[in-house]
């Protein structure tokens, strides 16, 4: 019989949508534990995030790194955006980008599987496209307020939940974790 996958994160919201996103797909457990930030190219971070949470539970673990990035400043704050995000608040966000024309992103969702200890991760991107705004929109998640995907009139934060849930970079990532699963079970 296969271990329960483990899904690992410090962060209440993100588990929230993982659990909506994600419905009965894939049998989850989830863990609270704050994983270090690490530094460097976002797949190679969840890489090696993943591998101290498989560390941690000593078994099979998913868990996610996501990333905020500015065209206009090369990809920047990426993987950094939390400590941007803790610091500068969302307004702080936006203005970030005065003095830069372009103020089109992207939000970034790598997913990381790992069988166990001394397993090598996969890693599953998932990628939504848009624009940097003057935050509108509930604060109760992250940068949402300021992020307006291409194709919206509305924030992240201002869409309805099944809305970003359709579209989301979260989702996209899932998507493939969750065929990966179906294609590992059968
Ligand atoms: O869909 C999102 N919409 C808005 N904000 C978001 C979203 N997803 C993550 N966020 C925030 C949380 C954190 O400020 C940063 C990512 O950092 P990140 O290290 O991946 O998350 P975290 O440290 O909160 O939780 P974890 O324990 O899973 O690492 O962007
Ligand atoms: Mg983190």
């Amino acid at each position: 019989m296969s271990k329960a996958v483990v899904f690992v994160t410090g962060n209440a919201k993100k588990l929230e949508e993982v659990l909506q996103i994600i419905g009965k797909a894939i049998p989850l457990e989830s863990r609270k534990i704050d994983l270090p930030e690490l530094q460097g190219d976002p797949i190679e971070i969840s890489k090696e995030k993943c591998k101290l949470a498989a560390k941690e539970v000593n078994g099979p673990v998913l868990c996610e790194d996501t990333c905020l990035c500015f065209n206009g400043l090369e990809g920047l704050p990426g993987p950094y955006i939390k400590w941007f995000l803790e610091k500068l608040k969302p307004e702080g966000l936006y203005k970030l980008l005065d003095g830069f024309p372009d103020k089109t992103g992207y939000a970034l969702c790598n997913f990381a599987y790992c069988e166990g200890p001394g397993h090598e991760p996969i890693v599953f991107v998932g990628r939504t496209d848009g624009t940097i705004v003057p935050p509108r929109g509930p604060r109760d998640f992250g940068w949402d307020p300021v992020f307006q995907p291409d194709g919206f009139d509305k924030t992240y934060a201002e869409l309805d939940k099944s809305i970003k849930n359709q579209i989301s970079h979260r989702t996209k990532s899932l998507e493939k974790v969750k065929e990966f699963f179906s294609q590992k079970n059968q």
